[in-house]
This record gives C-alpha cells, structure tokens and sequence, in this order.
C-alpha cells in the first residue's frame, strides 16, 4: 500500500482529475485546466525528486491524466498504474523525453506530450552564456576578486579566449543548438561547424544564403569578412576544428557517452566544451580525467551523468563551470513549459486532436487569446493514431 503524498487541490467539483507531482511556475496553466472542468490536484511534497511509489500514490484510483517532471522515471509501472486509474495523458514539463518509456506508454495507449519551442531561445542563451563565461573565466575571477587576492592589474591575470573570428561547433544542431549557432555566429562573428543526422538547412541559409538578407551577405556588404559554415561529415571533424564545442542532440541510444575519452582527445588543448543536452552525452568520468591534465581546456556544463551528483573530482577544477540544470529557467519559458504540459494533458481529455507542428507553438503561449482546441505536442501521436491539425 503506496502511503498518501501531500497535495494541493484546485477545483474540488471539477470532472476530470488532473495531476501535477510539481508545483509549477505561473496561473495559467492551473486556470486553463479548471475552466475546463478539471479537478487539479498538485503534490506538495517537500522532497524533490518522488519516487515511482509516491507517484503511485497520487495517481490513485482514478485519474485522468498526470503532469510530471523529467526527475521521474516514466515506464512500465507508472503508465499500467496511470491506465488502471483510466487515465489517457501523460506530460512531461520538458522537451527532452528521455525519462520516458515510450514503449510502455504506447502498449497502455498513453499519450505522451513535451513541451519543445518554447524553451529554444532560453536554453540557447544559457549555453551562450557558459560559453562566454567559459571563454573568458568569469566564474575564476570572481571567485578571486571576493577572496580579496586582487592586488593589481597584471599583463598575465585570467587572460582567456576571444571568440571573434573563431570557429563554433554544435552537435545537434536542432531546434536549440541552431538557435546557439546564430547567436554565437551573430553575436560574436564566429564561423560554424556543425554535425547532426539531418541537413539544418535553415542555419546554413542563415549564416550565408543567396538571400540579400543574409547575415554573411550583410557582414561583406558592409566590408566586413563573411562569416563561414560548413556541415561536418563526421562528429570527429567538429571536435578537431572547432575552438568551442556545444553539444544539443537528445539523449538517446547513439548519443550516449558521445563525448569519451577518445573523442576528448581530439579535441583542441585550448578548447570550451559545453553541454545543455543531457549529461549522459558526456562520459565525465573521462571528461574529469581529461579536465585535469588539460588545464586549458575548459567546460560549461548545465547538466549531468548522475544527476543531481556530480563524478568524483569535477567539483574542484577550476576550469569547469558547474551550474544545476537551469537552462530553460527563464520565466517567460517555464510559464510557458507548464501551459503546454497542461494544454496536452487537456487536449487528450477533451479528444481534442494533436497540433500539427511542434516547432510552431506560439498560439498556445498568447495569455490574450483562448489557445487552440489541440494538443501542442504529443510525441507517441503516430504510434496512437491520433489525429493532428492546424485547426
Ligand atoms: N539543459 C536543459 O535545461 C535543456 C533544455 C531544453 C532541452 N534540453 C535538451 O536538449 C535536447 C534538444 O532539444 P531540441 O528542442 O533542440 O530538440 P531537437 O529535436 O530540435 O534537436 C535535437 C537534434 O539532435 C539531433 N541528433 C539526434 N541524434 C543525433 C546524433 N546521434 N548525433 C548528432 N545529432 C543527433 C537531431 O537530428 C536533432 O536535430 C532535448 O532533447 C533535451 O534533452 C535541455
Ligand atoms: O528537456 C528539457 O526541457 C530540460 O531539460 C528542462 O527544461
């Protein structure tokens, strides 16, 4: 017998129950779901990551559909559980899905949801910001400047890399890794290298296309060396040339320890690696070792192996900045994250059918406007047979 979780209920009369294991950021999100008849119950355990028998516990013995967290293991047990209290929707409040068994939802016939384009821009801003703090061992120098060693200026004091002119690699170079790319090649007039599985045909159109609006065709309009881009056919051409490195793919089977020991040896001696991915793309036990004997070597890493611990040993290099999974936390972005998460839960309730493109996701966020009668994004929708449409 599962023991009972602490929760806080909206709408006690509603018809469908709802169920969030997270408070989430904003109102939205919970108004949308009472205005429709929901009973919504949040979890307000004070522990952060719940365990499958807490999660158990909160599905209960009816429940339509559940929003969870990329902490929660998602597989057999909690989508048979979630499908004998008769539940239809799961959402994770996240683009990435690996926490989930999609198998198992599908053998339960579970809709599974994300919530992708709403978090690109913020996440692309925190791997450019690593990537500049990085660059420039902003973290170092202000762990310096409060310890009170700063005596003077000095020619050789946290001298760093500059980017301009050097070249930028991304590994997945999808919705977020190309939004990175522009902002590094952009900002900073960096030339790209990337790798991914499909042509990112839009980047390189971007970067220097034969449209009169193209950032390289602006740059030599205004006597200014163009910027390059080039698709690398292989992941080891971008470790070897490239002078910062992102890593963007999802996780998955063969993105799995894709940075190793190996692969880290390619690398520059003076390179920046970053990762906003997930932290299994990294085998950081290498990366640990590698950090150590390459003290110019340096990483910006938001997210980890063993998440929330880090390997042995990568708390105390200097040249790795370290920060605790925050790349989409913008508030604009997790307010939107939780809007999506509930609208797809919704959506399955109500029968609605499933928004025909992920990428294009905006008229669910407009606070003004009733959002459309559509899941925004259901990643199992074939697998299902559900419907989509563009309304
Ligand atoms: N740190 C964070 O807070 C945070 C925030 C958002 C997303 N993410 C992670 O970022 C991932 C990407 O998000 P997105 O919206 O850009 O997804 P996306 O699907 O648009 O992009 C992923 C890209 O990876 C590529 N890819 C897949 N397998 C590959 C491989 N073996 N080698 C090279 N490329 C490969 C795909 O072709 C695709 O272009 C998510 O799945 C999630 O895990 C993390
Ligand atoms: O996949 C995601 O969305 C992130 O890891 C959290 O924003």
């Amino acid at each position: 017998m599962a023991k009972p979780v602490s929760i806080e209920v909206w709408n006690p009369n509603g018809k469908y129950r709802v169920v969030s294991t997270k408070p989430m950021p904003g109102t939205r999100w919970i108004n949308l779901l009472i205005q429709n008849d929901c009973r919504l119950e949040i979890c307000t355990e004070k522990k952060t990551i719940l365990s499958i028998q807490d999660i158990i516990a909160l599905i209960g013995d009816k429940c339509d559909g559940v929003i969870g967290q990329l902490t929660e293991d998602w597989g057999e047990e909690l989508f048979s559980a979630l499908s004998r209290a008769g539940g239809k929707a799961f959402s994770n409040m996240a683009v990435g899905y690996n926490n989930v068994d999609v198998d198992a939802a599908n053998k339960y016939g579970v809709a599974v949801g994300n919530t992708p384009g709403v978090l690109t821009e913020t996440t692309a801003e925190l791997a450019a910001s690593l990537s500049l703090a990085a660059a420039r061992r902003i973290v170092e120098a202000d762990e310096f400047m409060r310890a009170g060693l700063y005596d003077g200026w000095l020619p050789h004091l946290f001298v760093g890399n500059l980017l301009k002119g050097q070249t930028v690699g991304v590994i997945g170079a999808g919705r977020i890794g190309s939004a990175y790319a522009r902002m590094m090649v952009e900002g900073f007039k960096m030339n790209l290298i990337y790798y991914d599985l499909y042509q990112a045909t839009r980047l390189e159109k971007f970067v220097t296309g034969m449209l009169p609006l193209t950032y390289g065709a602006f740059l030599k309009a205004s006597g200014e060396t163009p910027v390059t881009w080039k698709r690398a056919s292989t992941m080891d051409e971008v470790l070897q040339e490239a002078d910062i490195i992102s890593l963007h793919p999802i996780l998955d089977k063969t993105t799995y320890h894709l940075v190793n020991k190996e692969r880290l040896s390619k690398m520059k001696k003076e390179a920046i690696l970053i990762n906003c991915s997930r932290g299994p793309v990294i085998d950081e036990t290498a990366l640990v070792e590698h950090l150590k004997h390459n003290p110019m070597f340096r990483v910006g890493l938001d997210v980890f192996e063993d998440e929330p611990f880090m390997k042995p040993g990568l708390a105390e290099q200097k040249n790795a900045i370290v920060v605790p999974h925050i790349a989409s936390a913008s508030k604009w972005t997790r307010e939107g994250m939780a809007t999506l998460a509930a609208l797809n839960v919704l959506g399955k309730i109500k029968g609605y059918p499933v928004w025909f493109d992920g990428n294009r996701v905006e008229p669910f966020l407009n606070e003004n406007a009733r959002p459309p009668a559509a899941c925004p994004s259901i990643v199992n929708a074939k697998a299902l047979g559900l419907p989509s449409s563009k309304l």
